[in-house]
């Protein structure tokens, strides 16, 4: 029989999405490809990729095109994994090892959905459930799950689902998680619509502490961090909310996350900096935080944290922001070209830059 090809996951999803009047625009297409052989899929110049899994780029679209296959997982964890992919495995078979009810519904060349799992009532009804035991076999799903809860705030999980998840846990599969996997979702989660939801439901079937262990987040944290979403933040902000109530330990937290340099960052000014932006400037103290942010050559690291801490309810926001504005008019050079001494340099600019926030906060109301 003629190999045939089905659009799945992801796109067909978000197209039914749409359709129920969610504001979501389908990205990437993802087919696959049933009664295939990846010498036929060689021979039409198709490109194979990925040593993992038979999957393949579309010579012109570049869009990936993976072999129908079945998954059995051989070991704990991530790597015990093999997979079989042969001409003989069916459509169900392969929508049977996906993850969710709705990123299991294949949808052909004409338009008509397959859907032998339920996946379009599961989006009419609002509800996130596995498609089968296969669920188990890998724990990034519990990641997933919890960065869809974020996207869609008005789906809830089935009860089926939550056993599933919490015996995950308890049997240690969110132990096997590497972070840059975490990171990966926790960043895609932070900037859904409602980011709070990705927290809860880490935090309601025990993985959290696994995943992100040492955080501290309660209920206050997680309404700033939705309104940060609700404002449009950009990610370091969001992650600074997220991360504010840990204090001494959010450094060590985005370091266990593998974190990039800029939300590293970010965490290390949350000790020592947040609890000073959250108090009203004084000029001394301002420009010590100047300083440790390294805001005069950076300036987006101080711009964020303070963006987080209005998030986070401080009053005293644009009284930072005019204790900044002034700090910044300093010309460095034009002090240095009054300063005899080189060794007195840094004092002077500081000093400087004391006396030009000390007048405009003493101009301001208090
Ligand atoms: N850990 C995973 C990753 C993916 N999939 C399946 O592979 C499809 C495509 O995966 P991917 O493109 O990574 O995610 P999408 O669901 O398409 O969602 P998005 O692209 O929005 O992340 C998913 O819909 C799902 O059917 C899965 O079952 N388990
Ligand atoms: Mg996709």
């Amino acid at each position: 029989m003629k190999p045939q090809i089905f659009i799945v996951g992801g796109y067909v999803r978000d197209l039914l999405l749409k359709e129920e009047g969610y504001d979501v625009i389908p990205q990437d297409r993802d087919f696959v490809v049933v009664g295939a052989t990846p010498q036929y899929m060689v021979q039409k110049g198709f490109l194979p990729v990925g040593a993992d899994f038979p999957v393949f780029l579309h010579p012109k679209t570049h869009e990936e095109y993976a072999l129908a296959r079945t998954e059995r997982k051989t070991g704990p964890g991530y790597h015990g994994f093999t997979f079989h992919a042969s001409p003989e495995v069916t459509l169900e078979e392969d929508l049977e090892r996906r993850d969710l009810t709705i990123n299991a519904i294949a949808m052909d060349s004409l338009g008509r959905f397959i859907d032998p799992w339920g996946g379009r009532k599961d989006i009419r009804d609002r509800i996130f459930r596995h498609v089968s035991s296969a669920f188990r076999e890998d724990p990034v799903r519990i990641l997933r799950l919890a960065r869809f809860s974020a996207r869609l705030p008005d789906f809830s999980i089935a009860e089926d689902t939550w056993r599933l998840l919490t015996d995950m846990v308890r049997c240690g599969e969110a132990d096997a998680l590497v972070p840059e996997r975490v990171m990966r979702e926790l960043s895609r989660g932070l900037m859904e619509q409602k980011p709070s939801r990705m927290i809860r439901v880490l935090s309601r079937c025990g993985a959290l502490e696994r995943v992100i262990p040492g955080l501290e987040c309660d209920e206050e944290t997680l309404r700033c961090l939705d309104e940060s979403a609700q404002a449009g933040a950009a990610l370091p902000v969001r992650f600074t909310v997220l991360l504010s109530r840990s204090g001494q330990r959010a450094g060590s937290i985005a370091r266990g996350l593998r974190t990039n340099g800029e939300l590293q960052g970010m965490a290390d000014l949350i000790s020592r900096c947040l609890p000073g932006v959250l108090n009203p400037p004084t000029a001394q103290q301002a420009v010590h935080i100047f300083e440790n942010s390294d805001f005069f050559r950076r300036p987006e690291r101080f711009r964020n944290l303070l963006a987080a801490a209005r998030f986070l309810g401080s009053p005293w926001g644009d009284r930072w922001e005019t204790a900044s504005a002034a700090a910044k008019s300093i010309v460095p050079r034009s002090v240095v070209a009054q300063t005899a001494d080189p060794s007195a340099i840094p004092q002077a600019i500081r000093a400087a830059r004391e006396r030009a926030v000390e007048t405009v906060l003493s101009g301001e109301p208090q």
